[in-house]
């Protein structure tokens, strides 16, 4: 099956308005012909990247959402909201997430549901440490994650996958292009058996680790990688773009 590349940045933490919106404007101005783009800018830009992107096909996403509707949750933000702002996607149970508030896999998948009832698409991510890929258990963990945080009305239209070796984050270091695409062919088999075989072959896998112009080629080339999830080389336009670029092959 044909799956059309999607080319997410992630900006993190990163960006105060006058630079969020000229990287949007930026990035709205690049080709996004035989790919699907996406930004996601941290909660405070997101009105003002909308903005920018008026009138683009860029595409735009949360970093994370709670799972209950509304309510006394200080600090946090709902799927609706994310929607409000024209919001199409939102990361979830990303390993920054997942380290530094102890999200669980069992509430990614709440706030997977609550992303689905708005209308969002949740980018769901899961990743092995150095320390569980240095004892072999890299598919183990993999599998133990898609299990708890990708909920059973997952499909391929609602729900993007995104493999990202926590080790490979911000590193500049990265699995070798084939290493990484046997994890995704693990993926989009172990999600076979759960959602059923037509899902899995449609749902997007996206790599996300040190993913740059140099090695974007090679990564995306492979069978089971079906874009990136990009952090650092996000915050550069041209580098992104030209991520993007790469995705047409
Ligand atoms: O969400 C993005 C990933 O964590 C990758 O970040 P990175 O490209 O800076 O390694």
């Amino acid at each position: 099956m044909s799956r059309t590349p999607l080319i997410a940045g992630n900006w993190k933490m990163n960006g105060l308005l006058a630079d969020g919106t000229a990287l949007a404007t930026a990035v709205a101005q690049g080709d996004a012909s035989g790919c699907e783009i996406l930004v996601c800018p941290p909660a405070t830009l997101i009105h003002a990247v909308a903005q920018a992107l008026k009138g683009s096909t860029v595409k735009l996403g949360g970093q994370d959402c709670h799972a209950a509707e509304k309510g006394a949750h200080t600090g946090d933000v709902s799927a609706a909201m994310l929607k409000d702002l024209r919001c199409s996607h939102v990361i979830l149970g990303h390993s920054e997430r997942r380290q530094d508030h102890g999200e669980t896999d069992a509430q990614v998948s709440e706030k997977a549901l609550a992303a689905y009832a708005a209308g969002l698409v949740a980018v769901i991510c899961v990743g092995e440490t150095e320390a569980e890929r240095d004892a072999g258990d890299t598919m183990k963990v993999i599998s133990a994650q898609l299990d708890g945080s990708v909920p059973k009305g997952a499909t391929a239209e609602n729900t993007v996958i995104a493999y990202e070796p926590v080790w490979a984050i911000g590193t500049g270091r990265t699995p070798t292009a084939e290493e990484a695409n046997a994890v995704h062919v693990h993926i989009r088999a172990h999600l076979s058996g759960g959602l059923g075989a037509d899902t899995a072959s449609g749902m997007r896998i996206l790599y996300g680790g040190s993913m740059k112009p140099g090695n974007a080629a090679e990564l995306l080339a492979q069978s089971d990688i079906d874009g990136g999830l990009i952090g650092g080389a996000a915050l550069k336009a041209d580098d992104f773009l030209a991520i993007a670029a790469a995705s047409k092959g």
